[in-house]
């Protein structure tokens, strides 16, 4: 069995989806209400975070996805006591019992997530050592770790590379530092956070990323007793303190899931309120969805989104940090894009190789090619180094049937959205790395009206 095989079926029991397959029968508008919960990307931050404290957090609106299933069995091998609070949706997470891990346990639950590389800062406070095994997350470039390691070298730890992982130790505590990233990457701006906060003195981190679920883990940390300025130019300070207590927190929504039941609304010309959506955090998003020709209303407790008849229209985009067009966003929106009449370009600058995903939809009759070069306006860091990171989209297609393989997130739920536009029956495989981040989807789809049946 293959490795991407594996990772799915973990994923999916994970969350319990036994199901390995969906076959869907294609064409008709998804149509009604789904409810958000929080956010992927902060909720498993947040999980990290309560090991820096000297008392239990409490954390609401916890999907039940398989990468918050991943971070809590790190945090359980650690000695962190997570518990369901009373209500759906609530984490308890009591950190006094932390202790040193067993390596073992670690490199089997490591499988589908990045998160453990940011356990570092955490377990360097708390015990003076760590060990980070492989990682895991979605296989859409080479991700390296090397701005995460550079920085905890920064604030003095020591990074010794095994065969199985990387250990590191801090002989002479940690220390604040001056940081400046080359590339504003989400992760390593939440390794300064999660490092600096108890690290003695200043830290100045320049360069630094600005996505909405950074700014949640700055509330979060600021709840909990650290002082953290968020200047302008992407600059952050931090004054490391000695202790910090658990925190209380409701996550902020995930914008990526949002993004990507929009998208399925408008290419399956159909209706979707997304409970718990907001507006602000999703401003650049709104404004392509305009400008393709899908409509929105904005209310209190969410955002419905909608064909509202009329051809769809081309865009160019390319994707980019906060406050641009998010990366995550443009996998299930390329699907809308093949609808629309004309020729849109995505150029993909925050990963190299984003557009795997499309050899399928070109299997399902769309028709895109993949360039090398830089086709969105802007030069970027890949258009001198041979990857095929633009995307031309020529529309209107109508895509029919055929059986699809789930390469990676929301490459998957791309497929799954070709698959309900599709004329026919299509099977999308390897569906259990979608629960990576789509809490009950299946149920979602059929509260949709999708229609469909599982198989294993
Ligand atoms: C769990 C989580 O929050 N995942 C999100 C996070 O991923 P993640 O935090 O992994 O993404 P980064 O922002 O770090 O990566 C951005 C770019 O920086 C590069 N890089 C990063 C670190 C490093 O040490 N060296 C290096 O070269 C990466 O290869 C990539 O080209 O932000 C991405 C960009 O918004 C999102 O697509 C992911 O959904
Ligand atoms: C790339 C993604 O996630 P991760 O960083 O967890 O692989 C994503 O959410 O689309």
């Amino acid at each position: 069995m293959n490795s991407l095989l594996q990772d799915a079926q973990a994923a999916g029991a994970r969350v319990g989806l036994t199901a390995e397959k969906i076959t869907i029968n294609g064409g008709r508008p998804l149509r009604g209400r789904i409810q958000l919960k929080g956010a992927k990307n902060l909720v498993t931050k947040a999980m990290v975070a309560a090991l820096l404290a000297d008392g239990p957090s409490e954390l609401r609106d916890v999907p039940d996805i398989s990468d918050v299933r991943v971070v809590r069995g790190l945090l359980d091998i650690h000695g962190v006591k997570v518990t369901d609070g009373p209500e759906e949706g609530v984490l308890l997470l009591d950190p006094t019992g932390v202790e040193s891990a067993h390596m073992a346990d670690i490199d089997a639950h490591a499988g589908s997530s990045r998160i453990p590389i940011l356990f570092c800062g955490p377990l360097l406070h708390a015990l003076g050592e760590a060990f980070i095994p492989d990682l895991g997350g979605c296989r859409i470039g080479d991700r390296p770790i090397d701005f995460h390691l550079e920085v905890l070298r920064r604030f003095g730890a020591v990074v010794e590379k095994l065969p199985s992982g990387i250990r590191m130790t801090a002989p002479n505590g940690l220390h604040g530092a001056k940081v400046e990233l080359p590339y504003p990457s989400v992760g390593a701006t939440e390794q300064v956070l999660l490092t600096a906060v108890k690290s003695d003195g200043i830290t100045e981190l320049r360069g630094a990323a600005i996505e909405p679920e950074i700014m949640d883990l700055v509330n979060i940390l600021q709840k909990m007793g650290a002082i953290i300025t968020v200047d302008t130019d992407r600059v952050i300070r931090i004054e490391g303190v000695q202790r910090l207590t658990g925190y209380s927190h409701t996550a902020l929504f995930d914008r990526n899931e949002a993004a990507s039941w929009a998208a399925a609304a408008l290419a399956t010309e159909g209706d979707i309120f997304v409970g718990g959506a907001r507006q602000a955090e999703m401003l650049t998003f709104l404004n392509v969805f305009r400008k393709v020709g899908g409509a929105f209303d904005i209310a209190d407790d969410g955002i419905r989104f909608y064909h509202p008849g009329g051809d769809l229209k081309p865009v160019v985009i390319e994707t980019d940090v906060h406050p641009g067009f998010m990366t995550d966003w443009q996998q299930p929106l390329v699907i809308a894009l093949t609808k629309a009449k004309g020729v849109s370009i995505v150029h993909e600058t925050v990963y190299e190789q984003r557009f795997g995903f499309v050899d399928a939809l070109v299997d399902m009759g769309a028709t895109i090619e993949i360039h090398k070069e830089c086709l969105g306006g802007h030069p970027c860091r890949f258009g001198q180094r041979n990857f095929n990171h633009s995307a031309v989209i020529a529309g209107p297609t109508v895509l029919h049937a055929a059986d699809v393989e789930v390469p990676d997130l929301r490459g998957g739920f791309s497929h799954l959205i070709a698959a309900l536009t599709a004329n026919g029956r299509s099977t999308v495989s390897n569906v259990g790395i979608i629960s990576r981040g789509y809490e009950n989807f299946i149920s979602k789809l059929q509260q949709l009206g999708a229609d469909f049946v599982l198989e294993n």
